[in-house]
């Protein structure tokens, strides 16, 4: 049997599944609209403003579901770059993801989105909205393995920030920008075990911390103001100083969506407070572990910088992803399901 498009009104999408470390990212290599504007971050505006109705149909169901996430391929106006990227999920459009780079770095080599790939390692530059990301790619006898980048500058926010959540009283968190901020704090603090307790406390506890950061907390980013919001909570077991065990997280983004992976964004966010509290030096790479599916990434400061007026880091976070499939979706006159519903 041939397997052809079915009827169907508007633009096939075609999308390649991958995961790292249980995280899914559904890549949009063809059919998104092209978006208008000179730079990344405007893309990103014109994208939140006339094509969010696609973002839905991809990440929701019945073709996604409510912990989708996706990356949609641009242009980028950096002339190192080899692949820009927006990243989409159940609210919205996010600044940095370090899953997905993972993941992006080996399809970038795989789809021959980088020229002459070299071994033992190849460079791809993905352009993020939070900026270029390095990425280097295992690459031996024409495979494509784990993946390693460097990140935006790094920094702590703000530290030992009294914010009062409702429902759970006066909460101290760190705030941490990689790529993204985070809310970071121990899952001790509300009785929860990153790894033990149940998904849904977890994600009740952070989103509460959340709301409240984001009603009492002003960010601020030196590059851009479309950087400086809350994207998530980081509920971590507290084993900040440096060890060679794991430390585990869970992070709470967008709209009470879990991370599966330890987060590349969240580990980056990490380390720049680890080390900005003096709990790990230049080099001392550390493992991180989700505490909702045990997947690992390592991460590790690599050079001290400046972001603004904050002192900052590059970090680099590892990972490795895996295809899952591949697909083209469409849309179907008479579904009245068809743009998408979520259910939590
Ligand atoms: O790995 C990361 O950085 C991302 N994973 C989903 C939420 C974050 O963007």
């Amino acid at each position: 049997m041939e397997v052809k498009l079915p009827p169907h009104e508007g633009p096939v999408l075609s999308v390649v599944d991958m995961h790292a470390g249980g995280e899914p990212l559904r890549v949009v290599w063809k059919g998104f609209p092209p978006l208008q504007g000179d730079t990344l971050l405007a893309k990103r505006r014109h994208a939140q403003e006339s094509a969010d109705h696609l973002r839905k149909v991809l990440m929701f169901e019945p073709r996604g579901h409510y912990d989708m996430y996706g990356a949609l391929l641009v242009d980028s106006e950096l002339r190192e770059a080899d692949v820009g990227v927006l990243f989409v999920h159940n609210a919205g459009y996010s600044t940095m993801c370090g899953h997905a780079v993972i993941a992006l770095g080996r399809f970038a080599v795989d789809y021959g989105l980088v020229r002459a790939p070299a071994s033992p390692e190849t460079q791809v530059n993905i352009h993020c909205p939070c900026g270029l990301v390095k990425a280097f790619v295992e690459y031996s006898e024409g495979k494509t393995g784990a993946v390693r980048f460097h990140s935006v500058p790094a920094f702590a926010f703000a530290t030992d920030v009294a914010v009062s959540v409702p429902g759970y009283g006066v909460v101290t968190v760190d705030i941490s920008y990689g790529g993204a901020f985070y809310a970071l704090v121990s899952a001790q603090t509300f009785g929860l075990d990153v790894s033990k307790s149940r998904t849904r406390d977890i994600v009740e506890a952070a989103t509460a911390v959340t709301n409240a950061v984001k009603s009492q907390v002003k960010l601020h980013h030196p590059v851009s103001s479309d950087l400086a919001f809350l994207y998530g909570t980081i509920l971590t077991d507290g084993k900040d100083e440096f060890t060679e065990e794991p430390t585990a997280n869970v992070c709470v983004f967008a709209d009470s969506q879990v991370d599966r992976s330890p987060t590349g964004s969240g580990v980056t966010a990490r380390i720049a407070l680890q080390y900005h509290k003096g709990l790990i030096q230049v080099n001392q790479k550390r493992e991180f572990q989700s505490g909702v599916t045990g997947s690992i990434f390592t991460g590790k400061a690599v050079q001290e910088t400046k972001c603004g007026n904050f002192p900052a880091v590059v970090v680099e976070v590892a990972g490795q992803a895996y295809y899952t499939g591949i697909a083209s979706f469409v849309q179907e006159t008479g579904d009245s399901l068809s743009n998408g519903f979520l259910l939590k």
